[in-house]
């Protein structure tokens, strides 16, 4: 059979052109398809996830452990999803730095959560988003709290006043068990009440209690309505909502105490004699103000207002926190308990530890340093979010992306620490016994959002430990089993409770 004679019709051709015609826009379709498909493809990696819920029913009772576990696998960026957000989880110094100092301007944001907006309503320092009226909290803060001499010898006699009340509480029990949870957190408190008020009060004053006990339902209710932020709608849920209502009611009380405070301070104001950190704000505030070239200024009463909560709860919870999980891991680890107290008895004998002390004393500040990366109370720091479409480690991350940092998987990564699950304070120290912290160990977090109270939290937890560990030995109660080292994740990584022996030396 003779072969068909091609043809070519006009019909044909006009077919075939709009064959090759649509095979071209598919491909450019393909092509830019791709692209996007890249876009997201090129989001940082994760495990598979659940439909709705995303990674959120595989997360566990202890999320900072599963993010390391899962960053061996798929890297130190995690892409995951907690319910329809798409969050990354930051699990190495490299890519921690990267973000919040190399390309601060775009990771240093937080994100609009709910509860977030509950605290602060975008005000403030802690929890605003990162905007010029944020920068100013922030410098005028880091000034204040600068001037007041905090982390110098000037603000030593503030914090040793609560270290001897603590020493004066655990004299009480005289060597019988007690739980030392209170009296560290009153005396934070108070701490910080000195800072910001210039004053601090009688455990039992009734504003006190006021001000401690609406810190404690924070903490307590804030960490049981996390579901809120993922899931903002099920607050309309009756039951689902407990949480957040006593939160409300605690912020409220916490404000309402903070206002009281502000207005005697307006009261009593003398620009000649500024006494704490409510005066140095009001003092830059009248000088903005008068100020005839600035037409703007960003400070206000509302924003002191919402400063000051800022620092009682970024402030109180995580130092107590700390002091709490430095007193049981010294009461386990009676070794490294002694070797601190012959360090103390060798180098200061009966003398007062001070913070000009710090260089002679190499191990306890090693063992300080341990405790901050055993259990770092501020687990993943507070949550950051960016600002802009970016790229992280070669990953992209778009604008608006959560993005969390583990500062515990930062400290347990079996790469950079030879067996992170002991509690070893010789890890800190060189060769010749001196103290030697590396680069990418950072309790604190580093970048703009860095914690303001580092220099505050460091001095609290050399007085309290020093002085501590100079009239006491810490002993496990006769007959007692210690706690689970593990700790509650709530807001924080929280010390469980327990019981222990002041016992005089
Ligand atoms: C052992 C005690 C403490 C630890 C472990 C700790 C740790 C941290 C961490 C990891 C962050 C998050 C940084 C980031 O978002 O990148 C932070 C933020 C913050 N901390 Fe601390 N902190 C402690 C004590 C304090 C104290 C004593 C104060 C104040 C009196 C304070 C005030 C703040 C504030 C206001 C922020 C938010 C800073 C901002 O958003 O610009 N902290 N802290």
């Amino acid at each position: 059979m003779a072969s068909p004679k091609l043809q070519t019709s006009p019909t044909r051709l006009f077919v075939g052109d709009t064959t090759y015609g649509l095979a071209l826009v598919l491909v450019l379709l393909l092509v830019f398809m791709n692209k996007k498909s890249r876009r997201t493809g090129t989001f940082p990696p994760g495990p598979p996830a659940w439909p709705l819920l995303g990674h959120l029913p595989l997360l566990g009772r202890r999320p900072h452990v599963k993010f390391s576990e899962w960053s061996r696998e798929y890297g130190p960026v995690l892409g995951v999803k907690f319910g329809p957000q798409q969050v990354v989880v930051l699990n190495g110094y490299a890519a921690v730095r990267e973000a919040l100092v190399t390309k601060a301007e775009v990771f240093s944001s937080r994100p609009d959560l709910y509860l977030m907006r509950l605290f602060s309503n975008g005000k403030g320092i802690g929890l605003a988003p990162y905007c010029a009226k944020w920068k100013a909290q922030r410098k005028v803060t880091d000034r204040a709290l600068r001037n007041l001499g905090v982390g110098k010898l000037s603000f030593e006699p503030k914090i040793m006043e609560e270290v001897e009340d603590f020493v004066s509480a655990a004299e009480g029990y005289d060597g019988a068990a007690f739980n030392p949870k209170y009296h560290i957190a009153v005396g934070v408190l108070n701490i910080i009440c000195h800072l910001v008020f210039g004053r601090r009060f009688q455990h039992d004053d009734p504003l006190f209690v006021k001000l401690y006990n609406a810190l404690e339902d924070i903490s307590r209710h804030g960490g049981s309505a996390q579901h809120l932020n993922i899931f903002p709608a099920l607050r309309h849920v009756p039951g689902l909502n407990a949480g957040a209502m006593h939160t409300m009611r605690a912020v409220r009380e916490g404000r309402d105490f903070v206002r009281e405070m502000i207005g005697q301070h307006r009261a009593t104001y003398d620009p000649e004699n500024i006494r704490d950190y409510i005066d140095a704000y009001l003092h830059q505030l009248q000088k903005e103000r008068e100020d005839g070239e600035k037409s703007v200024t960003y400070l206000s009463d509302e924003e002191l207002e919402q400063n000051v909560f800022d620092l009682f709860i970024a402030g109180s919870e995580s130092t107590a926190t700390t002091l709490q999980w430095a007193t049981l891991l010294l009461m386990v680890n009676p070794e490294v308990q002694e070797k601190v107290q012959q360090e103390l008895d060798d180098v200061l004998g009966d003398r007062q530890t001070s913070v000009l002390d710090r260089a002679s004393l190499p191990y306890t500040q090693a063992t300080i340093q341990e405790i901050l990366r055993f259990r770092p109370s501020a687990t993943f720091g507070l949550p950051h979010a960016t600002t802009a479409d970016t790229t992280l480690q070669g990953y992209d991350v778009p604008a608006g992306t959560q993005v969390l940092v583990n500062v515990w998987g930062m400290g347990m990564d079996p790469a950079l620490w030879r067996r992170p699950g002991t509690f070893d304070p010789t890890r800190f120290l060189d060769t010749e016994g001196k103290l030697s912290v590396p680069e990418y160990f950072k309790p604190f977090l580093v970048g703009r959002r860095a914690c303001i109270g580092s220099q505050l939290a460091k001095m609290q937890l050399l007085l309290y430990i020093t002085t501590i560990l100079q009239r006491f030995s810490l002993r496990v109660p006769e007959g007692a089993t210690p706690p689970s080292l593990d700790g509650n994740l709530g807001v924080i990584l929280q010390c469980p409770s327990f019981r222990m022996c002041a016992v005089p030396r």
